[in-house]
Formats: C-alpha cells, sequence, structure tokens
C-alpha cells in the first residue's frame, strides 16, 4: 500500500485553518482538492504537502479528488495570498478561495452527469481555439510606433526611467489631467512585453469607461496579439471571467487588464503592474476581504522583484508622503498632451446670490455662451434623484425612511414619482398630504440631478440634455450609450453625478459647471477634503482637452476653504503640503495607522456593548503599554440602515508592526468572547472611510 501523503489545505469557512487532509495520489502546492468538511463537500487550496499531519493521523479525512484541470497555482500567488490575509486577518482560504473564478471552488462544477471532466474541460470543447499553439509574439515595439503619437520630452523621460528599472521600484507618475498618462503605460506595457514578461494594469470601475477600454484593448492588443489582452472585472459572465483567468494564468494572455479585483489573479510571468488613478476608492474592496489592490500591488512588486507605476493627477496623501520620503519615484507629467492651457477656474460665491434651481444666474449665463458658441456643456452634481427630501412647511414633517436613520429622496420614475430609501431600497408612494397634519402641499427640498436636468431643460429648450447617474444607466450598456451620444456631439448638457467626471476624452467641453460641492467639505471623515480635491480636479479636467478658452465654475459658500483655493491655482502639491502638514499634527495616515472594528445588531446599545467590551479587551492585550491608541465606540453617521444599527471603534498606532501585532492579540482575545448572537462584528485594515 502507498504511503500517505498528508497535506495542509486551505478552506473557504470562516475558521483559522489550515485543514489536514489525507491523500494517496500525488499533490503539489497550490493544487486544488474536492475534500470532505463536516457533511459538505468543498473545493480546498493545498498550501503544503507535510511529513505528519498535526492532529491524530486517525482523525485525519481522506481527499476525495486532486483537482488537475489547472496547473499547480504559482508559489508566488501563495504568497501574494499568505500576504494578504496575514495582514488584513482574514482565515487565508477566505482570502485564496474567492479570488478563483466560481467554478473553480464548486466541488458541483466536477460532479453529477453533466460536469464530465469539469468547468476548464467544458471551456476549452467549447473554445476550440484557445488550446492551439500561441501564435508568435508580435514585435511591440513597432506596432506601438504605428499607432502611438511622439511622446513629449516629460513623457519620454517618465517611460526611459520605467523602462531603466528590472527589479522592484515604485514610481508615482503624477500627471494632471490629459497630460498623457495613458501613453507612458503604454510604452512601460510594450517595454515589458519585448522582455517576454506579462503586465498587470489596473483600472478603477471599468464599466465606466467602455470607449477608454476599448480604445486601450485595441492599442494593447496591437502588441500583444488579438488572444494576448484579459479583461477582468465584476461584470464578467462566470464563463467569460474564467476564460479570462485561464489566460492569464497558463500565459496565453499578455496583458491583464482589470479592476481590483484582477490583483489576485495568478500572473507567472509578471514583470510590470500599473495602477491607473492609483488615488481612486475603488481599489479598496468594501467587503469580505477589505483589502486595497492599490496597497497589494506595490506589495506583489516588492514581492516579485519588478517595477509597479502608480498613476494619479491627484494623488492620495498616502502615496504622495511616500514620494516625498524618496520610497517611490516620482515622475511628472506636468503640461497637458493636447491643449496647451488647462480650464479657467473660477469659484463662484453664492452667499449673496439667488440661485435658481441651485444654479447662480452667472452659471445660467455662462452655460448659454457655450451653447451659443456649440460648446457642450457638463453640470456635475453629486447627488441623485429629484430631492433629497419631501417636506410638510407647515408641521415641519420630512419623508423619513423607517428602517432606516436617512431620509427618502424623491425620485421621477417612469411611473411616476415616488420615495427612495439610498440605503436600503425600499420604495414608497409620495403620500398626497402631510402624515402627519393632512397639510396638502408637500415640497420637495434641495435638488437632485433630475430637478437641475428638468430646469436646465426650461431654461435652454433648444439643448439637447442627458443624464448620467446610476438611475439613468441601470440598464446594460445604456452608460456605454449615453457616453457614446455625447462624443458624437449629440448632447449640448451633461448632467450627472460622479460617474461622469472619471476618464472620459471628451473632445467638444467647453465648461463644467460644479453645484453643491460644499456637502463633502464638512464631513467627519478625515479624507473628505481630499476625495473633494481630487473629484473636482478630476472633473475639471474634463473640460478643455481639445480646445482652448474651456471654464470650470464651482459654486460655493465657503471660497476662502484651502481646498477652494488650491483648486483656483490647480495646485495639488499646495494642497498636498497643506493637508499632510494637518494629518502629521493631527497624527492621522500616513503618520499613524488605522484599523476599524464594526459592530451590528438590532439594537444600538447591544452594538455599543460589545465595542465596550472589545475595547477593555483591547486595553487589556496592550499590557500597560500604550502604543496602540483605542477610541472610544461610535455610532456610524447613518446608525440604523435595515433595521440593523451599527457602531465602530477605531484603533490607531505611529508604528504599523505595533498595530498588526496588537490585532493579532485583540483578535484572539475577541475570538473567546461569545459574541451576542444577534451581533455580527468585522475588522478593517487601513480603513478609507471613518
Ligand atoms: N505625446 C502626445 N502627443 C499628442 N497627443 C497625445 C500625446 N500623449 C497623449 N495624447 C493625447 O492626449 C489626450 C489625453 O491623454 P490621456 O487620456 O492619456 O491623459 P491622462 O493623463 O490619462 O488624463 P486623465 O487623468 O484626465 O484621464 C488623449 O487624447 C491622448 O491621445
Ligand atoms: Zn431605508
Amino acid at each position: 500500500m502507498q504511503a500517505p501523503i498528508w497535506l495542509r489545505v486551505a478552506l473557504d469557512v470562516p475558521l483559522d485553518g489550515p485543514f489536514d487532509y489525507r491523500s494517496t495520489t500525488p499533490v503539489q502546492a497550490g493544487q486544488r482538492v474536492i475534500v470532505p468538511f463536516g457533511r459538505r463537500q468543498l473545493v480546498g487550496m493545498v498550501l503544503d504537502v507535510v511529513d505528519a499531519p498535526a492532529v491524530d493521523p486517525q482523525l485525519v479525512r481522506d481527499v476525495e479528488r486532486v483537482l488537475d484541470d489547472v496547473e499547480p497555482l504559482p508559489a508566488d500567488w501563495l504568497r501574494l495570498t499568505g500576504f494578504a490575509a496575514a495582514y488584513y486577518h482574514r482565515p487565508l482560504g477566505e482570502v485564496m478561495l474567492p479570488a478563483l473564478p466560481g467554478p473553480l471552488r464548486k466541488p458541483s462544477a466536477y460532479q453529477g452527469k453533466r460536469a464530465g471532466a469539469g468547468p476548464v474541460a467544458r471551456l476549452l470543447a467549447r473554445r476550440r481555439r484557445a488550446d492551439a499553439a500561441p501564435t508568435e509574439a508580435p514585435d511591440a515595439r513597432a506596432e506601438l510606433a504605428a499607432t502611438a503619437p511622439t511622446l513629449n520630452p516629460a513623457q519620454r523621460e517618465a517611460v526611459d526611467a520605467i523602462q531603466a528599472e528590472t527589479g522592484y521600484a515604485a514610481f508615482l507618475l503624477h500627471g494632471v489631467t490629459g497630460s498623457g498618462k495613458t501613453e507612458v503605460y503604454l510604452h512601460a506595457a510594450a517595454h515589458a512585453l519585448t522582455r517576454g514578461r506579462q503586465v498587470l494594469l489596473l483600472v478603477p470601475e471599468i464599466n465606466l469607461t467602455p470607449q477608454l477600454q476599448r480604445a486601450l484593448v485595441s492599442r494593447l492588443q496591437k502588441m500583444a496579439g488579438e488572444d494576448g489582452v484579459a479583461v477582468l472585472h465584476s461584470g464578467l459572465a462566470e464563463s467569460e471571467r474564467l476564460a479570462a483567468w485561464l489566460a492569464a494564468v497558463t500565459g496565453r494572455a499578455r496583458v491583464v487588464l482589470g479592476t481590483r479585483l484582477s490583483l489576485l489573479t495568478p500572473l507567472p510571468q509578471l514583470g510590470l503592474i500599473v495602477v491607473d488613478e492609483e488615488h481612486d476608492p475603488s481599489y479598496k474592496q468594501q467587503e469580505g476581504l477589505r483589502y486595497s489592490a492599490r496597497d497589494l500591488a506595490v506589495w506583489r512588486a516588492r514581492d516579485l522583484d519588478i517595477p509597479v507605476v502608480l498613476g494619479s493627477a491627484t494623488p492620495s496623501l498616502e502615496t504622495w508622503h511616500h514620494a516625498e520620503r524618496g520610497q517611490y519615484r516620482r515622475l511628472a507629467l506636468p503640461a497637458r498632451a493636447v491643449a496647451a492651457t488647462p480650464p479657467a477656474m473660477r469659484l463662484l460665491d453664492t452667499r449673496n446670490v439667488r440661485l435658481e434651481q441651485g444654479m447662480a444666474p452667472e452659471l445660467l449665463a455662462a452655460i448659454g455662451k457655450r451653447l451659443e458658441q456649440r460648446e457642450q456643456v457638463l453640470v456635475f452634481l453629486n447627488r441623485r434623484g429629484y430631492a433629497p427630501v419631501l417636506h410638510c412647511g407647515a408641521c415641519g414633517w420630512v419623508s423619513d425612511c423607517t428602517r432606516c436613520s436617512a431620509h427618502l429622496v424623491l425620485h421621477r420614475a417612469r411611473a411616476g414619482t415616488v420615495l427612495c430609501c439610498h440605503h436600503c431600497g425600499a420604495r414608497e408612494r409620495v403620500p398626497h398630504a402631510c402624515p402627519d397634519c393632512g397639510n396638502q402641499d408637500l415640497q420637495p427640498m434641495g435638488r437632485g440631478t433630475q430637478r437641475v436636468e428638468e430646469h436646465l431643460a426650461e431654461r435652454f429648450p433648444q439643448a439637447r440634455i442627458a443624464r448620467i447617474d446610476a438611475d439613468s444607466t441601470r440598464l446594460k450598456g445604456s452608460a456605454e450609450q449615453l457616453f457614446a451620444r455625447v462624443h458624437a456631439g449629440e448632447i449640448d448638457i451633461l448632467v450627472g453625478t460622479q460617474m461622469v467626471a472619471k476618464g472620459h476624452d471628451f473632445r467638444n467641453l467647453g465648461l463644467v459647471g460644479v453645484l453643491n460641492a460644499d456637502a463633502m467639505l464638512f464631513s467627519q471623515d478625515f479624507r473628505a477634503p481630499e476625495r473633494l480635491f481630487a473629484q473636482l480636479m478630476q472633473v475639471a479636467g474634463r473640460a478643455g482637452r481639445h480646445l482652448g478658452g474651456s471654464q470650470v465654475i464651482i459654486q460655493t459658500g465657503y471660497p476662502e476653504q484651502p481646498v477652494y483655493q488650491a483648486l483656483l491655482r490647480h495646485d495639488y502639491q499646495g494642497f498636498a503640503a497643506y493637508g499632510l502638514a494637518e494629518r502629521r499634527s493631527a497624527g492621522l495616515p500616513p503618520f499613524s495607522f488605522q484599523a476599524l472594528l464594526t459592530a451590528e445588531s438590532d439594537e444600538l446599545a447591544l452594538t455599543l456593548g460589545f465595542l465596550e467590551e472589545a475595547r477593555a479587551l483591547g486595553e487589556q492585550c496592550q499590557d500597560g503599554q500604550t502604543t496602540v491608541m483605542l477610541y472610544d465606540p461610535v455610532p456610524l453617521r447613518v446608525v440604523r440602515v435595515n433595521r440593523v444599527e451599527r457602531a465602530q471603534l477605531l484603533v490607531e498606532s505611529p508604528h504599523r508592526p505595533a498595530l498588526q501585532a496588537f490585532l493579532r492579540a485583540w483578535l484572539a482575545a475577541l475570538a473567546g468572547v461569545p459574541s451576542p448572537r444577534r451581533l455580527r462584528w468585522q475588522l478593517e485594515v487601513d480603513p478609507l472611510e471613518i
């Protein structure tokens, strides 16, 4: 009889693994196995083959099947996911397995009559073409040169600096909007491809910019070959994702273009990572494993000893700080690639102005003028719906959600007007009269994109107006259609939320008007000014990309605020210096490191009680030392969502290793506390929103 082979296996279960199993067939680390777990069957990832199990061999169960339809995943992928699990304090299996395409982690995909030889075999059978020998790699440089504009000196310098590095180097490509960062990425990618390496290009929210994606894919395909580009994002069907993932893993895909989840793709020949718009909050996953794809990209580059490029017009203060300290090398693209003049910025003080549906007469006049000149106008307002609340002037009643601590938002829908909760999704009919006093004259207060659109249509009846926000683009492909109409010149005024701010290279946009930016000014979140600055720079950057004389008008009641003053001067550096000085004096990131324990239950007192207990436990873990500061538990800003009441406890330390050590001890202690049945909690390391 064959000697048993002992395995350590990671499973996607909320328990600390790894788990011991026995196999009679040879297995390698990085392979998947189907194993029994309790009464269930699970797909697990083999971490290690060991001499003896950690528990009594009698108790160790047998592997049911070793899956060999995918090559064992490379050791560096095991290191990457292992690091992520340790750093974000999650069980290894909860990191590794969700990173795989769905069919590869379901036992059912391999069982039963219809499963055949499994999902990979089925896919290959469907795509015979796929297992043909890879075509010869096209000559990347020649193909690039044929279509690309000649690099300007700043771009050239950046490309040369990146290409000179073969080992680990982290670059911050700080390029103003429209400076041609994309061109730098493409050249750097081409260089890596000629060296026989794979390239990972991360972008935020790919679905918002299908045009950009297509342009990028077609350029990349010229370099990497038709089958050489894999696109990975959460909007793909399972089989598409599996196909793209397999192409990446087998090395057939030379370039992977994707959103944050693609960072966890195994890439056996990875030679360059690019993170576009590195400051974008969508790189942070907000559920499950709450990782930062940007931060992990840097870790992965260092681990693999390859270059990584972080690009942005408005880098996160964390990244800027690294560059200031010399940990990242700064490459600057200080000017626009096409139109020489950036848009003129104007702060429109609304304090003594009579607004017309939230818009100052001066802004409306400027819109009229641009329309006469046959230029397009963008009106930016980060609030969707018709009006944020319905109000009774007689008794003060407001439309509140019964399940959440939030107002119901008035929306114009096809079926008429409805009240919607943006937190729990509740939809209610609009009452004909005030539920409290019977007054029939209920008034919408404030305005969202729908109301602004409505007013602009009244003011400029000749103009063709489109609205782009989460409501108008709910149907698949509708955002793409709307943007296509804007690009084709069929739209004169575009009203939109942050969805319009990203990535689009509008050719004829002469004016950007910004409404209600002040809403973000006084948020409790210390990152709010940074985010506001980035968002406004980005939306302002849509103007005048291909024309001169463009303008950005920001309406505000607080023009003296440093954020706005820096915007006025297009002064990222000044803003960053000011922001970092503030962070330093307050001991906030990047001068400290944070973690957030969030709890929720059906009762705030219970939630807070748990966090108080957690806090006391945390103090005990410190053992008299005070390297980690534990704040008081506080309710979340929107405390109640869908009848669940939420609160958080922030912990902070000036030293990352001290925080990590504390979190390990703390979580171990917390695991020993029987948490109330109705209560759930989770830990987030390096939280973005507080
Ligand atoms: N060297 C160049 N010569 C001429 N045109 C160029 C050059 N480099 C880039 N462009 C053009 O400049 C425009 C802006 O480039 P790109 O979209 O890459 O800017 P960006 O830095 O990514 O801007 P944003 O941050 O606003 O997205 C594009 O139309 C691009 O084709
Ligand atoms: Zn609600």
